[in-house]
């Protein structure tokens, strides 16, 4: 079973409006709420793809309620922590450019935080669980790491989607993948990336850390798959982006989507891109027919 963990989920409220003018009143032109938070976005793709999974995490509140709802009419499986405060709201603009405000997120009490553990004792070595997203406040610090150090305990196969810290107190556990985007990379080593050299160079020096897979995001100007066996790059597919909220969940969901289903690192890579993609050309989460037509349009290099 694949098993998405959010933290710290929402829900995304869409705004699109012509211009954002501070100071005065602001009618938008379209609304839209999304169950939102990036193991639940993995989880919605998933489910696009067709593959099953279980999200993890904590929800509460008129806005969990939502998110449960939403979820378990997609026919994905729940087993969330409920908390008392609501789930956050966090507000995407679309106005020319994308502006987004996030909220905090609630309190996770140490007993939430343990019934959650106790959750994830339960998985396998056959399970697959997918870390993502940021840490709601108060949550220790170090949560993201003992998660980690339980998986690796337990050989549970486990996917760390986060940055700063939070990443860095699970590389020692060596993560199956992790998926910096360029910024995130260059946060870790405290340098600037903006060069495909780069981003090699400092994925490179990732992967001893620790992790089995590493993926390096560079938006439109492709990614890296680096492991053990070497550096490999791929374009992008050209479009229009509509949206990236979600693109990096997507090429993460993709990723598991494909390697559970063939066991190839390289077809996961590329099919994990096209969903990225997909996601960065379509109004929410990319669907499985935008996918298989950008899939083709894919091609790897070796580079290292
Ligand atoms: N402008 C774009 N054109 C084509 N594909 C894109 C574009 N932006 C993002 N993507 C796709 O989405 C993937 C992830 O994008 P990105 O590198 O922006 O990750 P991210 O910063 O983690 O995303 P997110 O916005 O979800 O936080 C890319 O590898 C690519 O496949
Ligand atoms: O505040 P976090 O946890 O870092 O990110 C949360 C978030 O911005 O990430 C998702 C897109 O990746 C959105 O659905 C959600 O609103």
């Amino acid at each position: 079973m694949i098993y998405t963990c959010t933290l710290n989920p929402s829900i995304d409220y869409l705004v699109r409006l012509e211009e954002v003018k501070i100071g005065v009143l602001n009618r938008a032109s379209e609304t839209a709420f999304y169950p939102g938070g990036k193991g639940i976005n993995v989880s919605r793709v998933l489910n696009r793809l067709g593959e099953t999974s279980t999200a993890l995490g904590y929800v509460g509140g008129f806005t969990g309620a939502f998110i449960c709802n939403e979820l378990e009419q997609a026919g994905i499986l729940l087993d969330f922590v409920e908390v008392d405060e609501p789930t956050r709201i966090n507000i995407k603009l679309k106005s020319g450019n994308e502006t987004e405000i996030n909220g905090l997120g609630t309190t996770i009490t140490k007993e939430k935080e343990l019934e959650l553990f106790k959750k994830i004792s339960t998985l396998s070595d056959e399970d697959f669980l997918i870390l993502a997203g940021s840490l709601p406040p108060a949550v220790s610090p170090n949560f993201y790491s003992s998660i980690a150090k339980l998986c690796s305990e337990k050989n549970i196969r486990f996917i760390a989607d986060t940055s700063g810290d939070a990443l860095k107190g699970v590389l020692q556990y060596k993560p199956f993948l992790v998926k910096p985007n360029e910024h995130e990379l260059g946060e870790l080593f405290n340098v600037k990336i903006s060069t495909v050299e780069e981003a090699s160079f400092y994925g490179k020096k990732l992967h001893e850390e620790g992790p089995e897979n590493v993926i390096v995001s560079l938006g439109a100007k492709g990614a890296l798959f680096i492991n053990s066996n070497g550096v490999v790059f791929a374009n992008v597919p050209k479009g229009d982006l509509k949206n990236s909220v979600g693109a990096g969940d997507s090429l993460v969901a993709g990723f598991v989507a494909s390697y559970v289903k063939q066991g190839d690192f390289i077809e996961a890579f590329k099919f994990g891109i096209a969903c990225g993609s997909a996601t960065a050309f379509s109004i929410d989460l990319c669907d499985k027919a935008t996918v298989g037509k950008l899939l083709p349009e894919i091609k790897v290099t070796t580079i290292g």
